[in-house]
């Protein structure tokens, strides 16, 4: 398969497959407010009058039992499920909920699946060569056309993601860990204005987990980052805000501490910590 034909097969939808977007708008209010969202799936409440608002710059984790909406939750926000009813807004000037998948990932929006699913036959340059190109009509003659600026771009993620001493390296040998940080570098090329990161730290080593950690931590403040991860430890070493949900609501919200002692929380989620 060519790489042209996977990269339209991904579920992933990078920005530079995709039209570009007006500024996002938050001088007013938060980068993403989800009101009153609710979706069923063959009469199953999966999301139930869900209510978040994520602040532009912060770094939030959601937690939840199995089952509890996590995944219906981005997936409504990149667009891929549509809610039966409620509002979601990006900032103050995009109705998500009008938006297909491809314009909405144009917006800022990038997803980290759980499985990383970088071109294991490029170098991890390549690799953050080819989410650069700001339009698929670019991408045969990318190399071609680099500019200083992009090679400069590449040259930052690589340094964020510490990948910089293997930048020729195949993808394909990278470790689990090293394969997680390249494609949330593919992420970054193009200065998203929100990740949504799924289980970032599941399969990784405590060396990994602990330089994933640093490097979400670092990319709060200059763009929104929303973490969906099972891992307690972790979620204790990076957050600063936790959202637990269960059964499609929102349980409790604060702190790591505020929430772990919330009574309903350890009832139905935190049972085991408490
Ligand atoms: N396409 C679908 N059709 C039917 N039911 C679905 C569908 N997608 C999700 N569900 C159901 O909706 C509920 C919420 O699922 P979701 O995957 O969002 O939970 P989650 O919090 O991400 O769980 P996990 O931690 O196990 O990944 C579950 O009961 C799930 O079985």
């Amino acid at each position: 398969m060519s790489i042209f034909q996977e990269l339209s097969d991904r579920e992933h939808v990078f920005e530079f497959l995709t039209q570009v977007q007006s500024p996002v708008d938050v001088r007013h209010g938060p980068i993403l407010y989800l009101d009153d969202v609710n979706v069923s799936f063959d009469g199953f409440r999966a999301i139930n009058n869900l209510n978040l608002t994520i602040d532009d710059g912060e770094l939030r984790c959601i937690i939840g039992p199995n089952g509890a909406g996590k995944t219906t939750m981005m997936d409504i926000i990149t667009g891929k499920t549509r809610p039966d009813s409620g509002s979601v807004w990006f900032g103050s000037r995009h109705n998500l909920l009008t938006m297909n998948e491809p314009d909405i990932a144009s917006l800022g929006i990038g997803r980290k699946f759980q499985k990383p699913t970088v071109f294991e036959a490029l170098t991890v340059f390549e690799n953050l060569e080819l989410a650069m190109a700001a339009d698929k009509r670019v991408l045969p003659t990318l190399t071609a056309i680099m500019k200083p600026q992009f090679r400069e771009r590449i040259g930052e993620v690589l340094e964020m993601i510490g990948l910089k001493d293997l930048r020729d390296a195949l993808a394909g040998i990278l470790s689990h860990g090293q394969k997680q940080w390249l494609e949330i570098g593919m992420l970054l090329m193009q200065k998203p204005r929100l990740l949504l990161v799924d289980e970032p730290v599941a399969g990784m080593t405590e060396q990994e987990m602990e330089r994933t950690a640093e490097l979400l931590t670092s990319l709060a403040g200059k763009q929104s980052v929303v973490v969906v991860e099972h891992d307690m430890g972790f979620v204790r070493s990076i957050a600063r805000k936790v959202t637990v949900l269960h059964q499609g609501s929102v349980l409790a919200e604060g702190t790591m501490d505020q929430v772990s002692n919330d009574p309903e929380v350890i009832k139905v989620y935190l049972g085991e910590e408490a």
